[in-house]
């Protein structure tokens, strides 16, 4: 099966900012893929590259088996592209919208557009320039899908909807997926998106830090409370294949993020001088995506080489020395 986003070292330079750094993608028929990241994060640069009005200053991406730059026209007759700015004609009512769109596309594009427009109770002769934000996300959502997209591309898509429309518009992507059609969002919402999306990518500072199954993600982070008798002691590395991502202090107790951490490693953590006790729990998708985003958590993907240096013997080149209360104790790649 071909993956219908695919990129290889996607790379984008603004003059003095840069965008994406290297990114690789793959994204198999059939998913709902979010892609989460904070403001600034490189987010629609990477979407409007997927989309062909963007030229990446390196790498390549391939979109249903098309150049989105060399083969724009084919992309977009396969593609579904809401932006979270959506550009309408004011001047135009709901249904001149949807006719004149139809003209690009292949027959029963109208006919589904109106549908969609009438169950969203949007009258057909209404001015597109009173329409409330809301009712304009509903138009471009409406037209972004009246030619049943393969792929369906999504910049913050609820942005605008009130709370049951969004929640329904969700829920119906999982129905796309469930037909082969794949659909792509970016989104703020990181709880809405749980509840609907099957893969997950996080994007920080212009880098993939973490793209995977949204239960592959889940199930390998555990966050680890040890008590400690003294702030400076040091752990005990723990047995792969787990990986220490981060470590911080508080107080007397010391904050742990391990990748694919097991219980049975529990009494190692607890024989070790200093410890006087353990407690693990799972993360929710908003924690690890807090993890991934700040500063000092380091990569799985690059799993770390005769890790866990403590930081008070690390020479972290950002840490600025001794770091009392947010202690990063591994190695690999700064994020
Ligand atoms: N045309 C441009 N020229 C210069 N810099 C740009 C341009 N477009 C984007 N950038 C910069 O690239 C970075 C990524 O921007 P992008 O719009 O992709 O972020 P985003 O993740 O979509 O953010 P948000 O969630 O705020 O919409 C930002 O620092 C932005 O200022």
């Amino acid at each position: 099966m071909n993956p219908v986003i695919s990129t290889d070292q996607l790379t984008m330079r603004f003059r003095g900012c840069d965008a994406l750094l290297g990114v690789d993608l793959n994204i198999l028929p059939g998913t709902v893929f979010a892609l989460l990241g904070e403001n600034g994060a490189g987010k629609t640069t990477l979407i409007r590259i997927l989309t062909g009005f963007q030229k990446p200053t390196s790498g390549s991406a391939s979109v249903c088996d098309f150049d989105p730059l060399k083969q724009p026209l084919e992309v977009r007759r396969r593609v579904g592209y809401v932006s979270d700015n959506p550009a309408l004609y004011d001047w135009m009512t709901v249904g001149q919208i949807g006719w004149f769109t139809a003209s690009f596309y292949p027959d029963g594009f109208y006919e589904a557009y109106r549908e969609s427009v009438a169950k969203y109770e949007i009258p057909e002769d209404r001015k597109i320039r009173v329409l409330s934000k809301g009712q304009r996300a509903k138009i471009a959502l409406s037209l972004a899908l009246a030619h049943d997209p393969e792929l369906l591309i999504l910049d913050e898509p609820t942005s605008g909807l009130d709370p049951m429309v969004r929640r329904e518009f969700l829920e119906s992507m999982i129905g796309r997926a469930a037909s082969g059609r794949t659909v792509f969002l970016s989104s703020h919402q990181i709880n809405e998106v749980e509840r609907v999306a099957d893969t997950i990518g996080i994007l920080h500072n212009g880098k993939l830090q973490a793209c995977e199954p949204l239960n592959d993600l889940k199930g390998s982070m555990t966050e680890l409370t040890v008590s400690l008798d003294d702030p400076l002691v040091e752990l005990p590395t723990l047995p792969e294949p787990a990986q220490t991502l981060l470590e911080e202090n508080q107080g007397r107790q010391r904050r742990v993020l391990v990748r694919h951490f097991d219980p049975s490693m529990i009494p190692h953590i607890e024989s070790a001088e200093g410890v006087t006790g353990v407690r693990e729990r799972a993360m929710s998708l908003e924690e690890i995506f807090i993890a991934h985003t700040r500063k000092g958590f380091f990569r799985p993907a690059d799993p770390p080489e005769g890790s866990h240096v403590s930081s008070r013997q690390s020479d972290d080149p950002e840490g600025g020395g001794s770091q009392s209360d947010s202690e990063v104790l591994s190695t690999g790649e700064r994020s």
